[in-house]
């Protein structure tokens, strides 16, 4: 099996094979914590008046996004895991527009595949490409605004590399590296605390809580939409 580690918005592009869009602060580790709460589907769209007209035609849709960071007008939530702990989204659909995370994966065109990467199911991930078995896999850290390369981003990708090629990881090392090494994350004490509350670290890097993982699918012609697959553990 190959495997890239490809950056921000161009590695997007470039990904090819397997393609895992990584985003950990905050948008794929978010999406995962949506699943656990019962949304039926996400859908990711790059701008926000896609994300607009879609609560146009559909009202029962509920808008998730942030630019910069921060919750954006007439959006439902933000992008923190913090803010939906005890909501709960049974049978609803969600559309989500992020800086990074939703632009990696309207980007990465030439990719055969796509999933969703972060840390809370990073074990998921790479038991799923190892049952997939493709000969090629790319795993496309998205970083700040897909601008800039994040350490928690970086970190993900190496740590799902390590797994598929049987290496140890040391996730206790990691979280205290991000937590007092890393400028990345910072904009989690900038922030307004109602969109970027700084327990959406610990959300963050909660590893391994979710055994499954968030596949790209076609929603309709113009958009797409994420879609949850177990994966058993064993
Ligand atoms: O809101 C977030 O967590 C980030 C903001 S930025 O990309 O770091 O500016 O967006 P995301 O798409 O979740 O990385």
């Amino acid at each position: 099996m190959k495997i890239n580690i490809l950056q921000l918005i161009e590695g997007a592009q470039q990904a090819k094979g397997l393609t895992v869009i990584i985003d950990v602060f905050r948008a794929f580790s978010t999406s995962c914590y949506l699943f656990e709460n019962g949304a039926k589907t996400i859908i990711p769209v790059a701008s926000l008046d896609a994300a607009y007209q879609l609560k146009k035609n559909n009202s029962d849709y509920i808008l998730f996004g942030e630019r910069g960071g921060i919750i954006q007008p007439g959006f439902d939530y933000g992008n923190s895991p913090s803010h939906i702990q005890n909501e709960r989204f049974e049978d609803r659909t969600i559309v989500l527009t992020t800086s990074a995370g939703t632009q990696g994966i309207i980007h990465a065109t030439n990719a055969e595949e796509i999933i969703t990467g972060s840390f809370v199911n990073a074990g998921a991930i790479s038991t799923y490409i190892k049952k997939r078995k493709p000969k090629e896999v790319s795993l496309v850290c998205m970083g700040w605004g897909g601008k800039e390369e994040a350490d928690e981003d970086s970190l993900c990708a190496q740590y799902i590399k390590n797994e598929l090629e049987g290496r140890n990881n040391d996730f206790k090392q990691i979280k205290q590296f991000l937590k007092w090494e890393s400028q990345t994350g910072s904009f989690m004490d900038l922030n307004e605390e109602r969109s970027a509350p700084k327990s959406d670290f610990d959300y963050c890097l909660d590893v391994n809580r979710f055994q499954f993982v968030l596949k790209v699918e076609s929603y309709t012609d113009q958009f797409k939409q994420l879609r949850r697959i177990d994966v058993d553990f064993y």
